[in-house]
């Protein structure tokens, strides 16, 4: 597979070590418009490092785009002369809809909408994709390049903002969950170091236990929660603070903000 990605900043480098940590792509280029910081990617063999998005075109079949919204229109202009049959156009860009991108580079493409998350670079993202009439034909392939990197689901395109507040910025809103649980292992007594880790790994294994087991999180808390025992106790006094009510109107205000900036 030759893998192009259009816009190397935070997500893009998060897919492109994604990409190299799973051995996905025979060669791949990587574009941004100031590539010094990123040419030390040229050390892996395969990969070229440059800012001609035209050249990565050209020499790749699966165009992953991972730019600012508002660079992404001009971009599809500056490359849709280049594109043929063999091209997938995998966009990552927030709120940017299908029918906008085929307004410029027509409906006669294979296009995938995607919303991966930056633990893409560890392979472990959960990816949520859709795709144009024409793109359904490569909906498999565009599912082996994220299911490689991570777990990915199909859903409809009015379910993109919602993905991208679940997913995206789920990745920072768990971060805060496992801070919090660190500054507690502090405090009763861990070091920085070891708290984290004792945090860090006991939220993947609760994850873990779910995806492994198909369970209900509350069976899981049942068999955790001995009557009369701290579980429940702390567990009680967290949901009395508002631990759930919190989570819930966080993801509903990121939502109304994500669709906010899509009609400004
Ligand atoms: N950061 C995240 O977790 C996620 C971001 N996204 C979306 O991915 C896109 C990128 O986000 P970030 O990586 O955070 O942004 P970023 O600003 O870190 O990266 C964008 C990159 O595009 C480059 N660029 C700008 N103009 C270019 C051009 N003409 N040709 C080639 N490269 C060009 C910039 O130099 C920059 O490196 C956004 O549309 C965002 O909504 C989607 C899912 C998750
Ligand atoms: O925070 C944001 O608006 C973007 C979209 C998903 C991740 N970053």
């Amino acid at each position: 597979m030759k893998i192009a990605i259009i816009g190397a900043g935070n997500l893009g480098l998060a897919i492109a070590k994604g990409v190299l940590h799973s051995n996905g792509a025979t060669t791949m280029y990587l574009t941004k418009r100031n590539t010094v910081e990123i040419q030390n990617f040229e050390k892996y063999g395969n990969v070229t490092v440059t800012s001609n998005n035209r050249e990565a075109v050209k020499n790749s079949d699966v165009l992953i785009f991972a730019v600012q919204p508002g660079h992404f229109a001009a971009i599809l202009e500056e490359i849709k002369d280049l594109l043929n049959e063999n091209h997938v156009i995998i966009s990552t860009i927030t709120g940017f809809r299908i029918s906008k991108m085929e307004a410029i580079i027509g409906s006669d493409q294979y296009i995938i909408r995607s919303m991966p998350n930056t633990a893409i670079s560890v392979g472990n993202s959960m990816t949520c994709i859709c795709t144009n009439e024409l793109g359904k034909k490569r909906i498999d392939l565009a599912k082996a390049i994220f299911n490689r990197m991570g777990h990915s689901l199909e859903i409809p395109e009015e379910q993109m903002q919602a993905a991208t507040v679940i997913c995206a910025s789920g990745i920072a809103f768990w971060m805060r969950l496992i801070r919090a649980t660190t500054q507690g292992a502090i405090q009763l007594g861990f070091d920085a170091k070891e708290a984290q880790e004792l945090a860090m790994h006991t939220c993947n294994g609760a994850a873990n236990l779910l995806i492994d087991s198909g369970t209900h999180p509350e069976e899981e808390i049942d068999r955790v929660t001995t009557p009369k025992g701290c579980t429940i106790e702390g567990l009680n006094e967290m949901e009395h603070q508002g631990l759930s009510s919190s989570l819930i109107k966080g993801i509903v205000t990121s939502f109304e903000k994500i669709n906010q900036i899509r009609k400004g």
